[in-house]
């Protein structure tokens, strides 16, 4: 299918917005969404937020041993979900996308559970916390070496295209990825097949410590999709209504047959890269009180959302009522399903027991009783 009215032309100078800093529509084309889908856009900001700051919490108190903050994402990752068909596409996240998972429909208790490993955790606490997925939400279980999940995610769409099956796999990373061979190898691959592939870079100036510049001479990370002939688009991820569309072309696109396409979305990360870092040491408290008081995602998109009449301090109020409710009701279901049995781990390795986990298993039992 050929198609020539794409509402956005990849390789811009400057990043990709539709609503300007002070909330206003700064688009060429009219914004289509719905006042219940935009309300649905803050609702699920908020939610991402209070989820990371709950996460926290669960460190703090000693019941999970690491968190990968999102705060400061939440408009690309809340702009990415809704741009995929849930249970339809393959998401291959990473680990600083719960607000994304949590966007998509994954129910909190599960994200809780799979941080303190608990029963509800469907990945049977096999994972460091962080580290989900979903067979129901075709989420990929997120995996810690960087990039490596980049040509697991061109391979699947590689035989979503050879199958001929309409879906997309929408993979995430961050701007250190793309100076990982995986991500070179996997992008090349997409392309060179013509998969219905989005691949996307949520770049926050940041690989832990390692600034961008010490990362990468080229100007932006969009234009390294010139060399793998498909189209870049620099965003300003900072706007979830300039995520949310130009993901969803790219998954248009790809769905289509024009093939993978390269998606920069400019965020910043308001917490430190992990709870085991001390990010005082590498940036300027200067650079991030700005991101923090001029740039926030969620505060750009109340201000749109204030002067199109759709928001109100009483529905701000409470829906943080509603949502806090929410998550700490999953956070005592995920608790109160129970630590996950030990022998739990011997299961699932092959379809039948080989001798040796049958072995290790009663050992595991006896040793625990
Ligand atoms: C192959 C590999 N090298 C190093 C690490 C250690 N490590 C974990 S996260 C990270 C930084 C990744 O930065 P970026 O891709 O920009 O994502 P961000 O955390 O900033 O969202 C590094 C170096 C790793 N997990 N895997
Ligand atoms: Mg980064």
């Amino acid at each position: 299918m050929i198609k020539d009215s794409w509402l956005f032309k990849p390789f811009t100078d400057k990043p990709i917005a539709l609503i300007s800093e002070d909330g206003e529509w700064i688009g060429s084309f009219k914004c289509d969404l719905e006042p219940e889908t935009l309300k649905r856009f803050y609702r699920d900001m908020l939610a991402a937020r209070i989820l990371d700051e709950r996460l926290v919490i669960l460190l703090r108190t000693g019941k999970t041993s690491f968190v990968a903050p999102g705060a400061g994402h939440e408009a690309a990752q809340v702009g990415i979900a809704h741009a995929v068909k849930p249970k339809f596409d393959w998401l291959f996240p990473y680990y600083r996308d719960m607000g994304l998972m949590l966007a998509l429909g994954i129910p909190a208790v599960e994200l809780f559970a799979q941080a303190i490993a608990t029963k509800a955790d469907p990945n049977k606490g096999r994972q460091m916390p962080f580290h989900p997925g979903s067979k129901e939400f075709k989420v990929f279980n997120v995996a810690s070496p960087i990039a490596s999940h980049i040509p697991p995610a061109a391979g699947a769409a590689i035989s979503m295209k050879l199958r001929n099956t309409g879906e997309v796999a929408v993979c995430t990373f961050g701007d250190g990825a793309t100076s990982e061979g995986d991500w070179h190898a996997g992008i090349n691959f997409a392309s060179v097949q013509g998969a219905p592939a989005v691949f996307i870079c949520e770049n926050n100036r940041y690989a832990i410590s390692v600034g961008y510049e010490k990362q990468t001479a080229s100007e932006n990370i969009a234009v390294k999709a010139q060399a793998y002939g498909m189209p870049g688009y620099y965003v300003d991820g900072m706007d979830v209504l300039a995520s949310y569309y130009v993901v969803r072309e790219a998954v248009e696109r790809a769905r289509s047959g024009h093939g993978p396409a390269l998606v920069e979305l400019v965020v910043y990360r308001y917490g430190p890269h992990s709870s085991a870092d001390d990010d005082s040491r590498y940036r300027p408290k200067e650079e991030v009180e700005l991101w923090k008081t001029q740039k926030d995602p969620i505060e750009r998109f109340r201000r749109f959302l204030e002067k199109q009449g759709l928001w109100t301090a009483e529905w701000e109020a409470s829906l943080r009522e509603e949502i806090t409710a929410e998550l700490a009701k999953a956070a005592e279901e995920a608790e109160a399903a129970g630590e996950i049995p030990a022998e739990w781990m011997f299961d699932d390795v092959y379809a039948e027991p080989l001798w040796p986990q049958k072995e290790q298993r009663a050992l595991v039992l006896e040793e625990l009783s």
